[in-house]
C-alpha cells in the first residue's frame, strides 16, 4: 500500500472453484458481465480509479482455488484486502471459504481487512448455504457480509469494492497513526527520556555555576 497518501491498493480475490471471481473482478473493471472464463487461472489485473479528488490505483489478483499453499501465503501476506467469495448454490465452496477464513486469521490475524461475498443470488431457488452458516463464516473476523449476483448487475459489485476500500483506508490510518509496539520502541522511548533528565541536570549545574563565576 502507498504511505502517507491513499493512492493504491492491493487486493486478492479468493474463493472456492467456479464461485464468480473472474466475472466478479472483470465485472467491476469492465462494468460488463461476460458468462465464460477459463477456469482455474491466476491473473492479475490493474484498474485505475478516477474519484472526484484522487485517483487510486488497483491491482487485483483473481486467484485459481487449487494453488500450493505456499503461493497461497504468499498471496495473503502481500495483500492490503481482501475478497473472499462463495456461491450460495454451492456447499463445497461455503467449506471451502472456512478454510480460506482460517488461513487468513492465521497469517495475517483479524485486522486484515477482508469482505465476505455470497454469490449467484439470482439462483436462490437451488441456494445450498444456510443463512446461519453464512454468519458463522463470518466468526474470527469483524467484517461485512454481501449477498450479491455478478451476473445480474453492477450495484452489488460496486458496493463490495466501496466497502473494501473503506475497511483498507482506515488500515492505513491506523497503522500511521499509532504509536510502534515493539519492545526496541519502548526501549528507546525510555532512553530518551533518561538522556533527556541527564541533559537537564547538567544544563542547571552550568547555569548554577556560570552564577557563581559571575558573583
Ligand atoms: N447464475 C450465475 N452465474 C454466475 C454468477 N457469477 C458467475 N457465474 C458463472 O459461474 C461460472 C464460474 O464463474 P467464474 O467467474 O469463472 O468463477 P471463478 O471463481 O473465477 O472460477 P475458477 O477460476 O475456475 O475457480 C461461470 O459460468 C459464470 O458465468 C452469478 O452471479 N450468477
Amino acid at each position: 500500500m502507498s504511505q502517507k497518501r491513499f493512492t493504491g491498493a492491493k487486493i486478492l480475490v479468493l474463493g472456492g472453484s467456479g464461485v464468480g471471481k473472474t466475472a466478479f473482478t472483470v465485472r467491476f473493471i469492465t462494468k460488463r458481465y461476460i458468462g465464460d472464463y477459463a477456469p482455474n487461472t491466476e491473473m492479475l489485473y490493474t484498474h485505475k480509479m478516477v474519484g472526484s479528488r484522487d485517483e487510486v490505483n488497483l491491482e487485483i489478483l483473481d486467484t485459481a482455488f487449487d494453488m500450493p499453499q505456499e503461493t497461497l501465503e504468499k498471496h495473503v501476506r502481500w495483500a492490503d484486502g481482501c475478497l473472499l467469495i462463495y456461491s450460495v448454490i454451492d456447499k463445497t465452496s461455503y467449506q471451502a471459504a472456512c478454510t480460506l477464513k482460517d488461513c487468513l486469521l492465521q497469517l495475517r490475524g483479524s485486522n486484515l481487512p477482508l469482505v465476505l461475498v455470497s454469490n449467484k443470488h439470482d439462483l436462490l431457488t437451488a441456494r445450498s448455504v444456510s443463512a446461519d452458516e453464512s454468519t458463522n463464516l463470518e466468526g474470527g473476523f469483524d467484517c461485512p457480509r454481501f449477498q450479491i449476483s455478478v451476473a445480474e448487475g453492477q450495484e452489488g459489485v460496486t458496493q463490495v469494492m466501496e466497502e473494501l476500500l473503506v475497511l483498507i483506508k482506515r488500515e492505513l490510518v491506523k497503522a500511521l497513526t499509532s504509536p510502534p509496539t515493539s519492545p526496541d520502541a519502548t526501549v528507546s522511548g525510555m532512553e530518551k527520556k533518561s538522556r533527556l533528565y541527564y541533559m537537564k541536570k547538567a544544563f542547571k549545574k552550568r547555569v548554577v555555576r556560570s552564577r557563581s563565576d559571575i558573583l
